[in-house]
């Protein structure tokens, strides 16, 4: 297990770029043939990926600083699959995840194991964080998730917020969980930014060529930094830092949050004119 230990809103200030993604981003977590996990100190996230070979599982591990039996003990999971149509296993139960499929792992699960039956790879993501009751485990599909449509394309942000483990959807302790996806064209996400200070969040880029990034923005939002991001990284965003990003092209993102309370819509907004 990798540990993330974010800067704080003083020292973040000072940093390079490659300190910046240092602090904050996890990259190269998706590897064949193999499960990575990394322990941030935002809310306690756990976030990793999982990608399965074929006839190759890969279980979900606990470690010594879970201080559990078993990984799921006092944790609850959120689990997508951004690669090709895999298979999730809980306590024995099966859970066929077609691309861009939620499944949320309640607390008390035992074992979970990760499964790829066709030659190309699933490819899972998952966000943990602590969870003080048992709930139940759900499999989300795509049109089980709360849509929300915003932006526009005249101001290049048109994109579709996919709310899959949310209040409503799937009773979950304190993850709330989803996907955006861009339209073509449509380059900004979280136009104009916000901050939470109730709840910290993780962003996953993805589905955009290697060779495009998404700048993300970040910092308070007096002193903001911007990180340009391959597919497949994921950064930590710490309560008192704006969570954006504009691309060289379209693609999507993972977002996925845990603290004080559920409320997705309760964001403090800012306006572009407030950043520095
Ligand atoms: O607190 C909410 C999160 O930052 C994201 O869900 C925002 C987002 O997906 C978007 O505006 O594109
Ligand atoms: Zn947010």
């Amino acid at each position: 297990m990798n540990f993330l230990q974010t800067a704080d809103s003083v020292r973040y200030q000072r940093m390079t770029s490659a300190e910046l993604r240092e602090n904050f981003c996890m990259e190269g977590m998706f590897r064949a043939g193999e499960l990575n996990l990394t322990y941030t100190d935002v809310d306690r996230a756990l976030v990793g990926a999982a990608v399965p070979l074929k006839h190759q599982p890969l279980s979900l591990p606990t470690h010594k600083e879970l201080a559990s039996d078993y990984f799921c003990e006092r944790r609850e999971v959120g689990v997508v699959n951004l690669g090709e149509s895999g298979r999730v296993e809980v306590d024995g139960k099966s859970y066929v995840l077609a691309p861009l499929e939620f499944l949320y792992i309640s607390r008390g699960s035992r074992t979970v194991n990760f499964f790829s039956d066709g030659d190309t790879p699933a490819e899972f993501y998952l966000v943990s964080y602590p969870a003080h009751r048992e709930t139940e485990t759900v499999h989300v599909t795509m049109d089980k998730a709360n849509t929300v449509e915003l932006g526009s394309i005249e101001g290049s942000n048109e994109r579709v917020i996919y709310q899959a483990i949310c209040p409503g959807v799937v009773d979950s302790c304190q993850l709330v969980m989803g996907v955006t996806r861009l339209s073509k064209g449509s380059v900004w996400n979280t136009k104009p930014p916000h901050t939470h200070r109730r709840r910290t969040e993780v962003y996953l880029y993805f589905d955009f060529p290697e060779d495009e990034r998404v700048f993300h923005f970040m910092g308070q939002p007096h002193e903001t930094r911007s990180l340009p991001l391959a597919p497949k990284t994921a950064i930590a965003s710490p309560y008192w830092s704006i969570h954006s990003g504009a691309g060289s092209c379209n693609y999507s993102f993972v977002w996925a949050m845990g603290g004080e309370n559920q409320q997705f819509d309760d964001m403090d907004h800012l306006s572009l004119g407030d950043l520095g």
